[in-house]
């Protein structure tokens, strides 16, 4: 390093394997032309049999061949981040900027409590200077339940915070540090194990309040002793209709409540219900962004925010630090908009059933979109500077500035007073005839507000980085049955087209501040949801002409199954290769494929329906939360890896029909197959091997239609239901095509 020059903050690496990949995608390509050339030099002649349904699937392997290239713009470029916070802490450590915590919950059903309150106290014990540390908590559900968990957890965090800090414990989750019986017996220290016991004692006593709460209400002892419950008494008449509430829990400036046992500061905490009327849209968790960024900046003005889903606790007290290191270099840190770490999750099980790992997101397409200059936005687990959100566009003159006298600084002394002037800011009314939402703060008009946030930050010339860290920083809940894991994507699928059609989309890629292969990189997310038209068609038509013994795949003697047999080993031999070398199983990439399958075929169907009805203006779809509770029989089930199907549902009519019919296909092409033999293999191999895939794919299925009694079995009308719905379609088409 020459004299003068200092060391950056953080080092990028590139791909290792990119030149392999690129390879790859090449040829692929290449083949995949040459498929489409069959498909347009071997239409049936006019009026013969399939004529149509060849039509069909060129549409459908055209579609699916440029959706590839998107996903291969992904692959292009990737790059991996590591950085140095050892650097930052000799360099910065006394001016390190104030961080807001944003933490974001909107049911205390299916969100409990006490899991909220562990998040939050997990980011509260951080590694960070105290008094510049606050952590905000939104509450949707508006539930007194909540807040008075949120008290508890002040409490007990005036010995919690210290506790982790003195013996440098993680992860700071209680109840993940209590659970992870290894870490919270490591030591044989007896100071250590003397502490062990009595803040065990007093984690058990807070979270037998907080669940008796939950059961039976708050304590009415709790109620006098804290008047924050008076703001229920007076002005709530439901969730969805209530004034702001707004709490300063512990706050520097209270010289009775901020300290911990060793007289230590504590980080701010603060509790906000926003505003909620009828007749205004709330628009879900970013209009709940929006009234914290503007809250939050009259009670601490943290430079750098970050926000999490309340299932999402620290795993690892140093990623602040992790954070900073990029936005705190002096070379490239003043464009850097925000910091996106992975979501990571404790309960996936080892062969990831329903794929809920987000894989291929975490490994391939974040650091991919970061080669390009820009990680998607993912919602959560994302440090981002307040700055960029409230849409100052970047400049090239912007220099980051860490020496603000007025930041963290609140004038203000009563707390109350403070309080009072900030809920203002969470009305309804606040951001008519404002660009709230529209061109500032969390952007409006997609159920998945994250990614096109993201988008609009980095149209205004913000970059943004990916950070994933070896030792992993966030973890959280991933759905543990079939249908939520469904529904989830449908959100994800019509947010996603909610985005592509929006009039917003051109104007975010027009000012060419976003690259293509980034362009191309949310093209893959924007068109997903399209995709299940295709593989529908794929699905259905292929089979189902077994039946009449049409082939539309090249023989296997000819040359132009070469092309086609590229595709197929390529893909999966890709895959595989994938998924094995990050630590994956083949049980586990089967189970990635049947939810490819699954959420292709069902949940990205119903975002397309649930989105043209929208355009229509019929729409009544909605932020569906993820619920984050498993019933016991269910997590028996999940344990054991068997698929929860159990409640009647237009998801799995779609599914089991789909699989049925492929079966019945296969049946009786069996018996073709031992009448004609050579010639009908010779001639139908792909399409038999098609369906014959789709039948072995689907075995968990059809146990649960024929063999499970468990209570997660298909109900038996629904089975019923399916069964004489494909197998009239295939005697239809069999008599009457
Ligand atoms: O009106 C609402 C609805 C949701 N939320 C919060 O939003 C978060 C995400 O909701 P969840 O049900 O967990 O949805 P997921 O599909 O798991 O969330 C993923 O996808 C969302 C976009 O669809 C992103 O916002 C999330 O960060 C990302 O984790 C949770 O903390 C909720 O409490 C609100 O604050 N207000
Ligand atoms: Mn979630």
């Amino acid at each position: 390093m020459g004299s003068g020059e200092q060391q950056s903050l953080f080092e990028t690496r590139k791909d290792r394997a990119r030149h392999v990949r690129r390879v790859y995608a090449v040829s692929v390509s290449l083949a995949i032309c040459f498929v489409w050339a069959f498909r347009l030099t071997h239409i049936p002649a006019n009026g013969g049999a399939g004529q149509w349904a060849w039509y069909g699937l060129f549409l459908a392997e055209l579609w699916s061949g440029i959706y590839w290239l998107f996903y291969q713009a992904l692959r292009w470029n990737m790059v991996f981040r590591t950085t140095f916070p050892n650097i930052l802490s000799q360099r910065y450590e006394s001016r390190l900027p104030g961080v807001d915590i944003f933490v974001f919950t909107a049911d205390a059903v299916v969100e409990p409590p006490l899991m909220v309150i562990n998040t939050v106290l997990s980011v509260m014990a951080y590694d960070y200077p105290a008094q510049k540390l606050s952590v905000y908590l939104s509450d949707d559900g508006c539930s007194e339940i909540t807040f008075y968990a949120l008290l508890e957890a002040s409490s007990f965090a005036k010995h919690w915070v210290p506790f982790c800090k003195r013996f440098k414990l993680e992860p700071r989750s209680p109840a993940a540090f209590f659970n992870n019986t290894h870490a919270s017996t490591k030591s044989h220290d007896h100071i250590y194990v003397k502490h062990l016991a009595t803040i065990r004692k007093l984690y058990e006593e807070m979270k037998r309040r907080v669940e008796d709460a939950t059961k039976l209400g708050v304590p009415s002892e709790a109620r006098s002793k804290h008047n924050g419950f008076s703001q229920w008494e007076n002005s709530y008449t439901s969730r969805r209709d209530h004034d702001t509430i707004l709490q300063i829990v512990v706050h520097k400036n209270d010289f009775h409540g901020s300290k911990d046992e060793d007289g230590c500061i504590l980080p701010t905490l603060v509790y906000m219900a926003r505003e909620k009327r009828p007749q205004y849209h709330s628009h879900y968790k970013a209009g709940a962004i929006n009234s914290l960024l503007r809250v939050s900046s009259t009670i601490s003005n943290g430079k750098i925010i970050l926000i999490l889903d309340c299932d999402m606790y620290s795993t690892h007290s140093q990623s602040v630090r992790d954070a900073l290191c990029f936005f705190m270099d002096e070379d490239k840190g003043s464009e850097i908009a925000y910091v996106q770490f992975p979501q990571s999750f404790d309960n996936i099980g080892k062969n990831d059933l329903y794929g809920n790992s987000l894989f291929e997101i975490v490994e391939i397409d974040l650091p991919g979109t970061d080669g390009f200059g820009g990680p998607i936005f993912i919602g959560t687990c994302c440090f981002l500077r307040r700055e960029a959100l409230c849409s100052n566009k970047f400049s090239g003159e912007y220099k980051n500035d860490w020496n603000d006298e007025n930041e963290n600084e609140v004038t203000e002394v009563n707390l109350h007073e403070l309080a009072e002037n900030s809920k203002a800011l969470a009305d309804c009314t606040y951001e008519k005839n404002t660009l709230w939402g529209k061109k500032i703060g969390s952007i409006y008009g997609s159920l998945v507000e994250d990614v096109v946030t993201g988008l609009w930050i980095q149209s205004q010339g913000w970059k943004s980085v990916y950070c994933n860290p070896s030792i992993r920083a966030f973890s959280g809940i991933a759905p543990t049955n079939l249908l939520r894991s469904l529904v989830q994507l449908r959100r994800w699928g019509e947010g996603q087209l909610q985005i592509l059609f929006s009039e917003f989309r051109p104007k975010c890629y027009g000012h060419n501040k976003v690259k293509l292969g980034l362009q191309l990189g949310y093209l893959h997310y924007n068109t997903f949801a399209i995709t299940s038209l295709s593989v529908l068609y794929y699905s259905i038509i292929p089979p189902l002409y077994l039946l009449k013994g049409i082939s539309f795949f090249p023989k296997m003697c000819s040359l132009w199954f070469i092309p086609f047999a590229c595709v197929i080993v390529g893909e999966i031999a890709y895959s595989l290769i994938e998924g094995l070398s990050k630590g994956g199983s083949i049980k586990g990439w089967c189970n990635g494929m049947r939810m490819w399958l699954y959420v292709r075929s069902s949940s990205f169907l119903f975002s397309l329906l649930s989105f043209i009805l929208g355009f229509f203006g019929r729409s009544n779809s909605s932020f569906l939360l993820t619920s984050k509770v498993t019933e016991d029989d269910l997590a028996q089930r999940y344990e054991k890896e068997i698929m929860e199907f159990g409640t009647s549902s237009p998801y799995f009519t779609v599914l089991a029909t789909v699989a049925l019919l492929n079966l019945f296909c296969l049946l009786s092409t069996l018996k073709d197959l031992v009448l004609e033999k050579g010639a009908f293999v010779e001639k139908m191999a792909l399409q038999v091997l098609l369906c014959g895939f789709l039948v072995f794919i689907n075995f968990p299925l059809y146990e649960a239609i024929l063999i499970r009694k468990d209570k997660g079995r298909m109900p038996t009308f629904l089975s019923v239901k399916s069964t004489t719905l494909a197998f009239t379609a295939c005697v239809f088409f069999k008599l009457f095509n």
